[in-house]
């Protein structure tokens, strides 16, 4: 994603004389960015994330910005005269991708969300948690610059739930947008840029530096790549710090919660890196002998924390 995406001014309401929903919204989603919008029922959210998908229009103001976009809505419509396959190779050819390379990437993805087994099933056959397979898939397939994710965590089973967690945050690394609505409070917890929430037709924002999230548990990672290499992780929202400590080799802390997903850029990375060291970060576990009252009368502790 190159430019942001911005709203200047917007303002929604359905209707000629209905009420406004939104109203004098300015709002930029950056390149690499994760978003959270969160809100009471019925404030609105949905109505942002359409504008932002550019599924809708606003009724006042501008959106400027045009990122190769995808777009989770909130019920998607099942009831396709497609197979599961056949539908993600048609909307990967309407994203731009050559037939075989929809096939691929559909193939790819059903896979990766276990549902490869209702690849040829049809559409209108699948349960709702597998039709919501298909619903995220159909969004990750081109690797777009701006996924807007609406509740797309419902419905889902566990593994598919963290699979999603992890594609956000590959393409986050891999310098694309997100923005998301989810009903779960803990969901990509501490790892948003910014919280939005709606209110009365506006937007109260929050950021990272100002979320009372403490930091959490932090792993150092010593990670090798091409010398001159782009660190593919850089900016990611679970690393904290990255220091190139001779060149081509960086030490990295990363938030626990966030470690696997953090890896898992870093070795499917082309070319890919070497992860050399992982360790726990010693500040944490100072942090942790403060938090147990263990000091010198308790010297075992000293023991568990490699420095
Ligand atoms: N197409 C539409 N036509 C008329 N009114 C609509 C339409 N879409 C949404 N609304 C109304 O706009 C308001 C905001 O709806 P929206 O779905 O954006 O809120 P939300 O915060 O996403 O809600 P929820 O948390 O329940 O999903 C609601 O009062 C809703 O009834």
């Amino acid at each position: 994603m190159r430019d942001d995406l911005r709203l200047d001014g917007v303002g929604r309401r359905y209707g000629l004389r209905g009420p406004w929903i939104l109203r004098g919204v300015d709002l930029a989603i950056r390149p690499g960015t994760l978003t959270r919008v969160e809100g009471a029922n019925g404030t609105g959210k949905s109505t942002l994330l359409r504008l932002l998908a550019r599924v809708d229009a606003p009724t006042e103001g501008r959106v400027t910005g045009r990122p190769r976009t995808a777009y989770v809505p909130e019920r998607f419509p099942a009831a396709l005269p497609f197979t599961a396959v056949g539908y993600l190779t048609h909307l990967g050819a309407v994203h731009g991708l050559s037939r075989p390379a929809a096939a691929r990437a559909a193939g790819e993805w059903l896979e990766r969300f276990g549902a490869a087994a209702y690849a040829a099933t049809p559409m209108t056959a699948l349960s709702k948690g597998s039709s919501q397979k298909v619903a995220v898939a159909q969004a990750l397939l081109a690797a777009p610059e701006l996924l807007v994710l609406d509740e797309a965590w419902t419905g889902l089973d566990a593994g598919t739930r963290a699979e999603l967690e992890r594609a956000v945050a590959e393409r986050i690394a891999g310098g694309g947008a997100v923005v998301f609505v989810d009903h779960d409070p803990h969901r990509l917890a501490g790892a948003p840029d910014t919280t939005y929430t709606v209110r009365d037709g506006a937007l109260e924002r929050r950021t990272a530096q100002d979320s009372p999230t403490p930091s959490g548990p932090h792993v150092l990672v010593e990670a090798q790549g091409p010398p001159d290499g782009r660190l593919p992780v850089a900016g990611h929202p679970g690393v904290t710090s990255a220091e190139e400590i001779v060149p081509g080799t960086h030490r990295l802390a990363v938030r626990a919660s966030h470690s696997d997903v953090v890896l898992r850029v870093l070795l499917t990375a082309r070319p890919p890196w070497h992860v050399a060291r992982v360790s726990a970060d010693p500040v944490d576990a100072d942090a942790r002998r403060a938090a147990h009252g263990s000091g010198p009368d308790r010297p075992g502790h000293d023991q568990e924390s490699p420095r």
